[in-house]
């Protein structure tokens, strides 16, 4: 055994062990058998090449094997030998030396593209989106010219392109770090923005692979060995770079693969309306933020949307296209945003502008046309729109159509491309929010909707409602691949004739394919701690933590906002949600005299029918010191509800889901219920001996029903605080987010996927 250096330097320990000894290089102990690679001559060469102890720490050594006629192998300490080596190693030290300086150009260049990147705003990245748009994309005969094929013609998956993304090299080389990121390829954005699409791998922090670097840095077999005699050059940083650089694994960047993994696929959600840009209801909210959490298990999502109105985030693409709309050519234009990780797709045309405030105002022959063009438009948006420079394609691509108004949509997928050999593997998914609205019509309005003759039986419909009809829903829930509905409890009801508002055998019929999956709720708009709507005026943002605080806070400045007295004793209920008969209000007009009688507030937000709408004010205009009727539609206001209320009523008399219970809960406030639907998955009723449940519950629509369990409601408020804190508490620490949601969504769209 020979030691180079001193003895108490273990690291530097030349073992004759065998054929083996330990040399040194900058690798990770790695065993490389048979090579003669070794160059560090025993003991008398190492005492004069290692002069700095501290440097010389920061190797590794490594086994080799040194062959008999090898440099390092045989033992021969002639002068021409070590002056050979000499020569040789000053040689590799200067390649060393080049290399590190190599490595620290391109992280700065790398990190200086990042950091520009990160700071460029939405707008710049979509202009970059516009300037590479290619419009006016042909559809599939002209397969040449598509964004979303290869150089062979093979349209581009999600994998495609997700891989795509991938093959970027991992390690530049400085020619091409100092190019802007190539403008096929989506840009990077911050890291809450990423989606699978969107991510161009960087370099700053990945271990170079070991095939763009040289070799006595990759640690392969012929790593080469370090020329100590000169490594007082080396300076200490300069080491930490290289043993940074080629030891030490990326992990800054790194983040556990996303859940759908192999299962990705390209999801495009079409909806008539979409938080926040258009929204009269909870359809808005999912359409918003189901496709995020859709994004967030790696899948690369859409959503396609009309556009009401001018959306400032929004960016022209340039892509233009004309559909043929009961005889009439219309022209679309689309615009984009990309927020979230999720593409925002917003289709233009004359019909949908100036609609913002009355998104399903007109005739019936007006919102028919509409979703017409709509739905004709949004089925050839993977064709024409490239987002982040490239189309989704119609390979592994799955629609979520959204109610009736969209139903249309499966049913165009089938009758023009499906049926005709196009989109093969495209499917379909109908999520039913709400039933109740079908899109009927009489059976000539068939004609509007542009299908071939033999179509016309999916439409035509017989209830003793409504006779001989057209039924858009009915058609889209035949050929859809899968229906989902937005509860358990729902899936069950629209099974029956009660609950299937006579789409019920239709449903029975398809029952195979129909699966109920609760709502989540967007965990970043509605939260008590992040609400952006409690940041002014009086109220404040809270938590589980400052509850008790915070939620009286929120109170006190809605009591003050509204006008009403500012009492913390006083128990304050709220109303939210459409003024029409599946909401109940009428249930609470009937329990008001009772209510009256009560030490209560009552404040109630909310548009809709007319006559409701006059009965909230004339409530109020009856019960000043009580009760507040906000007729309108105010998402401040619903926040602000929502938090400062103590309970929030939901008589219901059917509610497919219902969010604003699950946002109830979320701030600590108590709902109080009718058991249908949704609102019996998500709200268990309170069972005061085991300090167990979130609410109160009457299972049926009557206001004698109400009163009970409002009156148990308020009594628990006023005498049992540590039960009513319990509630509170409960509420909020369930997990409601999407992303539970947003699993089961996608054994949906995979068993849509495989189905044939
Ligand atoms: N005047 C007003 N001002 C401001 N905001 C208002 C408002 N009126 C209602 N909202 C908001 O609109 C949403 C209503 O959502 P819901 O789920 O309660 O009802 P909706 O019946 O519209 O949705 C249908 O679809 C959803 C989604 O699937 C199902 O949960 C539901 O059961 C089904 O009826 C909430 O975000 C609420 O705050």
């Amino acid at each position: 055994m020979a030691s180079i250096g001193s003895s108490s330097s273990p690291p530097f320990i030349i073992e004759k062990k065998g054929e083996s000894r330990r040399v040194f290089s900058f690798s990770t102990f790695r065993p490389i058998k048979n090579r003669s690679v070794g160059f560090l001559n025993g003991s008398t060469c190492g005492v004069s090449l290692f002069s700095d102890k501290r440097q010389l720490w920061r190797f590794k050594p490594m086994i080799v094997a040194a062959s008999a006629d090898g440099v390092g192998g045989g033992g021969d300490d002639s002068e021409d030998t070590l002056q050979a080596t000499i020569e040789k190693s000053k040689k590799v030290l200067a390649m060393q030396r080049d290399l590190l300086q190599q490595i620290a150009e391109r992280r700065k260049l790398v990190s200086s593209i990042k950091s520009s990147i990160t700071d460029q705003d939405e707008n710049e990245i979509f202009h970059e989106q516009k300037d590479i748009s290619f419009p006016n994309v042909d559809p599939p005969s002209s397969s040449s010219d598509r964004m979303d094929e290869d150089k062979n013609g093979n349209i581009l998956s999600s994998s495609r392109v997700n891989s795509i993304v991938k093959d970027v090299p991992e390690v530049l080389s400085s020619d091409e770090v100092g190019e802007e990121p190539k403008k096929h390829l989506p840009s990077e954005k911050t890291s809450s923005n990423i989606g699978p699409t969107k991510q161009l791998k960087t370099t700053n922090s990945e271990a170079p692979k070991s095939d763009v670097l040289p070799s006595y840095l990759s640690g392969s077999s012929d790593t080469a060995q370090v020329k100590v005699e000169d490594n007082e050059n080396l300076t200490e940083a300069g080491l930490e770079e290289v043993n940074g650089a080629v030891d030490t694994p990326a992990v800054e960047d790194e983040k556990p693969p996303p859940p759908a993994g192999a299962n990705a696929m390209n999801v495009i959600l079409v909806a008539a309306e979409c938080a926040p840009w258009c929204k009269t209801g909870g359809l808005g909210d999912v359409a918003g933020s189901l496709p995020k959490a859709l994004a967030r298990r790696g899948h690369r999502v859409m959503v396609v949307v009309p556009r009401y109105a001018e959306y400032a985030e929004t960016q022209e693409t340039g892509v233009r296209k004309r559909y043929k709309v009961a005889g009439q050519d219309m022209e679309v234009t689309y615009f984009q945003a990309y927020i979230d990780g999720v593409d925002f797709v917003f289709i233009e045309s004359p019909i949908f502008r100036h609609l913002q405030s009355n998104i399903y105002g007109g005739n019936r022959q007006d919102i028919l046309k509409r979703m017409v063009l709509f739905c004709k438009a949004a089925v050839e948006v993977p064709w024409h729109v490239p987002c982040g420079g490239v189309c989704y394609g119609d390979g592994n691509l799955v629609f979520i159509a959204n109610d009736w108004h969209t139903a249309l949509l499966p049913v165009y997928l089938k009758a023009y491309y499906r049926d005709n050999g196009l989109m093969s593997f495209t499917r379909s998914v109908l999520i039913i929010h709400n039933i109740a609205h079908q899109g009927r019509g009489p059976v000539e309005d068939f004609y509007n909707v542009d299908l071939p003759e033999h179509y016309l039986d999916l439409f035509r419909l017989y209830d003793p409602v409504g006779g001989e009809h057209f039924n858009i829903f009915a058609a889209g829930l035949k050929t859809a691949d899968r229906i989902v509905t937005v509860s358990h409890g729902y899936a069950w009801e629209v099974k029956t004739s009660e609950g299937g508002w006579g789409l019920h055998n239709i449903i029975n019929e398809s029952d195979w394919k129909l699966r109920g999956i609760v709502n989540g709720i967007d965990t970043k708009d509605w939260s008590p701690q992040y609400d952006v709507h409690l940041k002014s005026d009086g109220y404040t943002n809270y938590s589980l933590e400052t509850l008790q605080t915070g939620k009286a806070q929120c109170k006190a400045a809605l009591q003050k906002e509204l006008g009403l007295p500012v009492r913390e004793d006083v128990p304050l209920i709220g109303f939210i949600g459409r003024l029409d008969h599946q909401k109940g209000v009428d249930l609470i007009a009937e329990a008001m005299p009772w209510m009256m009688d009560q030490d209560v507030q009552l404040v109630m937000l909310g548009t809709g029918r007319p006559d409701l709408e006059e009965m909230l004010r004339h409530f109020e205009s009856q019960h000043r010191d009580k009760v507040r009727g906000w007729v309108g539609f105010s998402v401040k206001t619903a926040h602000r509800i929502t938090a400062g209320a103590d309970i929030l009523l939901m008589p219901s008399r059917f509610e497919p889901c219902g969010l604003n219970q699950l946002y109830a809960m979320s701030y600590g406030t108590i709902p109080v219920v009718h058991a249908v639907g949704g609102l019996r998955d998500t709200v268990q009723p309170f069972n005061p001996f085991e300090e167990s449940g979130l609410g109160w519950t009457f299972d049926s629509a009557d206001a004698s029903k109400l009163i009970h369990a409002l009156g148990n409601c308020l009594l628990t408020f006023r005498e049992y605080k540590n039960s009513w804190e319990g509630l509170q508490r409960r509420g909020m620490m369930q997990d409601l987010s999407w992303d539970n949601a947003a699993q089961k969504y996608e054994e949906v769209l995979l068993a849509a996927k495989y189905q044939w």
